[in-house]
């Protein structure tokens, strides 16, 4: 396994759910920049796990440790490495998750992958606790981009088909020992025009790659997305216009990107999140012990929906994307 994202930069994701700690280390970080420790901290805290009655019950404090890289609280060329200790760890609740794989979850993919050695433990190296590491990573850059101007927000669309009451769904599900997904979009703000290349580093093909480092979301879409395709030309076509000398769009359809490089309209995408997949309703599964079908019904720790704590992780990866493609931008002198 590797986990490494980046061309300029290398950020590489470390640790598994239930081992001593999680982490990462980012490369080539540029050296000087200050990291804002209280924000940080704020950021990791909107994906921490056990705030509220709609997450795991599984409480992590999530404080980042920096082992190297800084000096004070600043970045100093030297790779960076931060970890966070796992402390609250229940691994009995694996068990039979060792023998019967969770349907949906990442379980017997990485058995037959990893020949049966896989930590199995809390979805192992698969955990949606990985994100933690992530967002260190994507919270350090998405305070450089601030400083260039560079804002990135997301929001929930909805929650089980839900737009109005997105929190409903999630209680219903609980209530039926089930789970619900949903819809989050994010939007990128202050790109300049001309950033990504053709044709397999474009935004779009950088901000896919990290997004789906991110376990539980099944798709993507830039602007209009699959609802482009039900327009005529004529309408999804964003046409130019001036204002105050700066050339803009009077749409959006095809989300600030244009042959992979942005144009200076918001970067908007939109992802969707599967439902959990622990849940304690009954399914179908497998024994590889016993080499036939049993059913599951899965104990333990798990997030009603996963929706409301990956907010931080997609702006996460998205600002590990952009300040990827910003640092690959030499190409006019
Ligand atoms: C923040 C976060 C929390 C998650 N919590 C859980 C959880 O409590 N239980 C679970 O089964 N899956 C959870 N997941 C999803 C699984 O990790 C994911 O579905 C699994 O690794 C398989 O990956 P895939 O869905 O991308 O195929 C979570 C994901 C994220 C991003
Ligand atoms: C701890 C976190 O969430 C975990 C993500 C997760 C999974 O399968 O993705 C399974 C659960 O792990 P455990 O069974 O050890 O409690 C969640 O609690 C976290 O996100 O920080």
């Amino acid at each position: 396994m590797a986990s490494i994202y980046g061309d300029f930069i290398k950020v590489s994701i470390f640790g598994q759910s239930h081992s001593e700690a999680i982490g990462v280390s980012i490369h080539n970080l540029p050296a000087g920049f200050e990291i804002d420790m209280e924000k940080l901290q704020s950021f990791l805290n909107r994906r921490a796990p056990g705030r509220s009655k709609y997450t795991t019950s599984r409480r992590e404090e999530d404080i980042p440790e920096f082992i190297s890289g800084l000096v004070g609280n600043r970045t100093c060329g030297a790779p960076l490495t931060a970890i966070i200790r796992n402390t609250n760890i229940i691994s009995k609740d694996y068990d039979v998750i060792k023998d019967v794989p969770r349907p949906g979850h990442a379980d017997y993919s990485a058995h037959i992958k990893y020949g049966g050695y896989e930590d199995y433990r809390g979805g192992g190296h698969f955990s949606g606790r990985l994100t933690a590491p992530l967002c260190i990573a994507g919270g350090i850059f998405i305070q450089i981009l601030e400083e260039q101007k560079i804002e990135i927000n997301s929001k929930i669309l909805e929650i089980g088909g839900n737009a109005k009451e997105p929190y409903l769904e999630i209680e219903r599900a609980m209530n039926d020992g089930d789970s619900v997904g949903g819809i989050v979009q994010c939007g990128i703000k202050g790109l300049r025009a001309g950033i990504g290349s053709p044709i397999f580093d474009g935004v779009e093909n950088k901000i896919s790659q990290a997004v789906f480092g991110i376990p539980g979301i099944k798709g993507i879409e830039f602007g209009e997305g699959f609802a482009i395709a039900k327009l005529k030309g004529s309408e999804s076509k964003d046409e130019y216009y001036y204002e105050d000398g700066e050339i803009k769009t009077k749409t959006n359809n095809n989300g600030g990107i244009l042959g992979g490089i942005s144009n200076g309209m918001d970067i908007v995408f939109k992802v969707a999140v599967k439902p959990t997949p622990s849940i304690s309703k009954e399914q179908d599964s497998i024994s590889y012990s016993k080499g036939e079908n049993t059913v599951l019904s899965v104990k333990g720790r798990h997030d009603p929906c996963i929706v409301p704590r990956i907010l931080p992780c997609v702006e996460a990866a998205a600002a590990m994307a952009i300040f990827d493609l910003l640092m690959g931008e030499c190409n006019v002198r």
